[in-house]
């Protein structure tokens, strides 16, 4: 038997896989969680990213050696949680409540190793300029929103809608480099070699 672990990456978000590449981890696996995200009544988001994070891992099925890695980013207004846009008219819709003003993207990350389980969520400041029914039109029209928490991706072009941002870049597009990483070495992966 091998002593190193198998790592399991419990995410179908190809962001995910490209951050977890920048920090030189590369998944044997990647099984997608496939779990009711709908908030409970009165949910806050905070505790909803954070619960969700929680049910995709223990959603996805490993062998008790496995090191498996879950994630959610969840963007907030207020109180308000801002989901998937589930079409174009939601997406305008998210666009217009967004514009020229600031809200919070919280991304959530579980790492799990048979019965334990090591948690971190990240709450970044995201300030979006104001936006002119032109500039929203042609965002929608590149479809870049779709699969998308609040209707837009940093990492893309909507990445010109927002001067200023405070918290973590890499977890506004879906995982914390910092934090996963200190996760992933608490469950004992061997994310360093030693070089001494
Ligand atoms: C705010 C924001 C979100 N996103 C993406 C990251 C996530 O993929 C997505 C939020 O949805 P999630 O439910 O966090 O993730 P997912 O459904 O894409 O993948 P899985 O549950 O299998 O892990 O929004 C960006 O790519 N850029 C951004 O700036």
């Amino acid at each position: 038997m091998s002593d190193t672990p198998k790592f399991i990456l419990g995410s179908g978000s190809p962001r995910r896989r490209e951050l977890l590449a920048q920090i030189g981890v590369v998944a044997d696996d990647i099984r997608a969680p496939d779990i009711d995200e709908t908030p409970l009544k009165n949910e806050l988001p905070r505790p909803y990213c954070t619960r969700i994070t929680t049910t995709k891992a223990a959603a996805v099925q490993a062998q008790a050696n496995d090191i498996v890695l879950c994630a959610d980013t969840t963007v907030s207004l207020g109180r308000r949680i801002l989901g998937k846009p589930v079409d174009a008219d939601e997406a305008t819709a998210f666009l217009r409540l967004l514009s020229g003003r600031r809200h919070k993207v919280i991304t959530a990350v579980a790492v799990k190793r048979g019965d334990k389980m090591w948690q971190r969520d990240v709450q970044s400041t995201v300030r979006v300029k104001a936006l002119s029914e032109t500039e929203i039109a042609a965002y929608i029209a590149t479809n870049d929103w779709q699969g998308k928490a609040g209707g837009y991706a940093i990492q893309g072009p909507a990445g010109a809608f927002i001067p200023w941002i405070s918290g973590s870049f890499s977890a506004i597009v879906g995982l914390p480099l910092s934090e996963t990483a200190g996760l992933l070495q608490a469950a004992g992966y061997p994310l360093y070699k030693d070089h001494t």
